[in-house]
């Protein structure tokens, strides 16, 4: 659409608007470096350096969800969206440095597109051909995370039953933040850290559930509660599957209910928790 010159407004020309771009870009840098003297005040605030871990997962997410109901005009939400992950996982990296593991066996190029839309350049990137190697080497770094592609089916087995161990490893986030269809880094994914003893976010509440077999009625169980079975994988126990309910129903609750629709459930262990998804159309 071509601008309409206003009357008393002379059309400006190309030099000007680059002198007001240049304004712009030069706000915006020192904005950036003030952003980042108030990190420096904030890492003795959080004693980073004790936890080993800087994320906030909620804060996270909370963040994200203003910046889409705010944004608005030419920029595509990608776009805001990209850059202020970038802004968030780098100054997370700048308080406690962090490595960012991913399971590829279901495919590098997916992982490696949401590690770099999610955490930038910045912060190292490291694949593994197994969900174990992953979990290893989250349970092994100081506050590194690791990623795992929930669409991928049963080909990686139940990777979330190694979750299940008391200080292990679990679930803090799931990425993107912000759904919508044909997004750039769409590919969902659960995030892995060491335990954020104070920080984790718990609207949505994972489980491994061991069952005996599947049972057609747990699937309708689970929608009743809000919930959802969100993978399985047979193993030598049975079946394992990842369960998701919302932070308000109790694990008593959620037992009552599987057992009550006839399933066989063995085992039912927390392993993680996230931030409620916020879609976007
Ligand atoms: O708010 C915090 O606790 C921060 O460390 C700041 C910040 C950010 O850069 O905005 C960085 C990491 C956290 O995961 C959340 C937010």
């Amino acid at each position: 659409m071509s601008e309409k010159p206003i009357p008393d407004r002379p059309v400006p020309t190309l030099a000007q608007l680059r002198q007001e771009i240049d304004r712009i870009d030069e706000a915006m840098h020192r904005l950036l470096m003030e952003r980042g003297t108030i990190i420096d005040r904030l890492i003795s605030v959080k004693k980073t350096s004790e936890s080993g871990s800087a994320f906030r997962p909620g804060r996270e997410a909370s963040m994200m969800r203003a910046l889409a109901e705010r944004h608005e005009g030419l920029l595509p939400l990608d776009t805001v969206e990209s850059i202020w992950r970038v802004i968030i996982a780098t100054f997370t990296y700048v308080q406690a440095p962090y490595s960012v593991h991913a399971d590829i066996s279901g495919g590098d190029a997916p992982m490696r597109d949401s590690a770099r839309f999610h955490f930038g350049f910045t912060v190292p990137y490291v694949s593994h051909p197994s969900a174990a190697a992953v979990i290893g080497a989250v349970a092994a770094g100081r506050g590194d995370l690791g990623i795992f592609r929930i669409d991928q089916g049963a080909s990686s087995g139940a990777w979330w039953r190694a979750l299940a161990e008391r200080d292990g490893p679990k679930i803090i986030a799931r990425l993107p933040f912000i759904e919508r269809p044909d997004h750039p880094a769409g590919t969902p994914v659960y995030v892995i850290s060491k335990p954020l003893a104070d920080a984790a976010v718990r609207d949505v509440v994972l489980y491994a559930a061991q069952f005996e077999r599947w049972h057609r009625d747990v699937a309708a169980a689970l929608a009743g509660l809000g919930g959802e079975a969100v993978a399985s994988a047979a193993d030598t126990y049975g079946l394992s599957v990842l369960v998701a309910v919302p932070g308000a129903v109790e694990p008593s609750r959620l037992h009552g209910v599987l057992t009550e629709a006839g399933a066989s459930l063995s085992q039912l262990v927390e392993v993680g928790s996230h931030a409620e998804r916020f879609r976007v159309k």
